[in-house]
């Protein structure tokens, strides 16, 4: 995962929602969290474990604080690739205090021992450890405080069944509608104290590919561009200068998707190409292709995936001709 920079981090912190009724869109999932929140609450439990699957940057941190913050308890946040051995996993669960919430993202990267670690953990809130070496070695079994896993995976078809199976409620985060990423924006721009034009929000909403945290981030490059143009207003010409600056169509795709859509078009002759070599073609990790890039691309029609491979659709050559006129 990309490392955000400073300004991104001071901006995220101030525009994260952190109840379910600031958070915006995904109607159907705060719905079912805000139920299963209530129905702890009344019976004074933790909650069931959640595992938030979905593409990137749709709000499954986002949604695991809101849980920690409503059940009043501090998030312990890790992540799948930290957690390499079952060791690295016991010592952060016996740390946990009763009704703390445990925040695991990218859990299906965690190890095949950890992961057979967690289902004891989560069924019965025990972990079985190994003491000693060599033939004196014995596994012993240790209580753990109860706690709220909340799992989040771009991948949720990597994850084993075991491990799918034992938590009480999915939750699948779905691309936001303009609509939705409108008020995204309107909310940011709020919150950040910048003024901008009603179609100017539209046009950013449009362009940030379904996804909230896109819809910051572009806004805090058009909010560069009037702040060094002295613009006091956001509008949509400053919108329109500042993606063309940055390269992002008006559909929101940028030098990579437009790469990628090339490529495929012109040196694969729009036949099916495997992840691994378009990986190679494009230099970059065919798991950032996969689970960042392609499904943008893909729900918007412009690639499909084949058993053969990776093939751009008429639409996508469509869009490239167009771009290029
Ligand atoms: N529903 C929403 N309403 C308003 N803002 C949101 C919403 N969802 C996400 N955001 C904003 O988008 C940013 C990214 O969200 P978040 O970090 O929760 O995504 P994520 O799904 O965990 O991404 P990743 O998988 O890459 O970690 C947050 O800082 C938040 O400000």
């Amino acid at each position: 995962m990309i490392e955000p920079t400073s300004d991104e981090r001071e901006v995220e912190a101030k525009l994260r929602p952190t109840s379910l009724t600031e958070f915006v869109g995904q109607e159907k999932v705060v719905n079912q969290l805000n139920l299963i929140l209530d129905a702890a609450k009344l019976h004074n439990r933790a909650p069931d474990h959640i595992l938030l699957a979905g593409p990137p940057g749709l709000g499954k941190t986002t949604l695991a604080m809101i849980v920690a913050h409503d059940s009043g308890k501090p998030l312990r946040l890790t992540s799948g690739p930290a957690i390499q051995s079952s060791g690295d996993l016991a010592s952060m669960l016996s740390a946990l205090q009763s009704g703390d919430v445990l925040f695991i993202d990218e859990i299906h990267r965690m190890s095949r021992s950890a992961e057979e670690m967690l289902y004891l953990a989560m069924e019965d809130f025990r972990v079985d450890v190994m003491v000693g070496k060599g033939p004196g070695a014995a596994s012993i079994s240790l209580e753990i405080a109860p706690f709220t896993l909340v799992g989040a995976t771009t991948r949720s078809g990597m994850l084993p069944t075991p491990l799918r199976d034992r938590f009480g409620f999915t939750a699948f985060l779905e691309y936001y509608e303009p609509a939705d990423l409108v008020s995204v924006v309107t909310r940011a721009s709020q919150k950040l104290g910048i003024e901008i034009e009603s179609d100017a929000a539209n046009a950013l909403a449009t362009r940030s590919r379904g996804t909230p945290r896109i819809a910051n981030r572009l806004l805090r490059r058009v909010r560069d561009f009037a702040a060094v143009n002295r613009q006091p207003v956001i509008t949509m010409d400053s919108v329109l200068s500042a993606m063309e600056l940055f390269e992002v169509d008006a559909l929101g795709l940028d030098r990579v998707d437009r790469q990628i859509l090339t490529l495929l078009a012109t040196q694969f002759s729009a036949k099916p190409v495997g992840l691994s070599t378009l990986a190679v073609a494009i230099g970059e990790e065919p798991d950032t292709i996969e689970a960042v890039i392609e499904p943008y691309l893909i729900r918007i029609g412009f690639i499909q995936r084949t058993p053969r491979g990776r093939e751009i659709t008429q639409h996508g050559i469509a869009h490239l001709t167009q771009a290029k006129r």
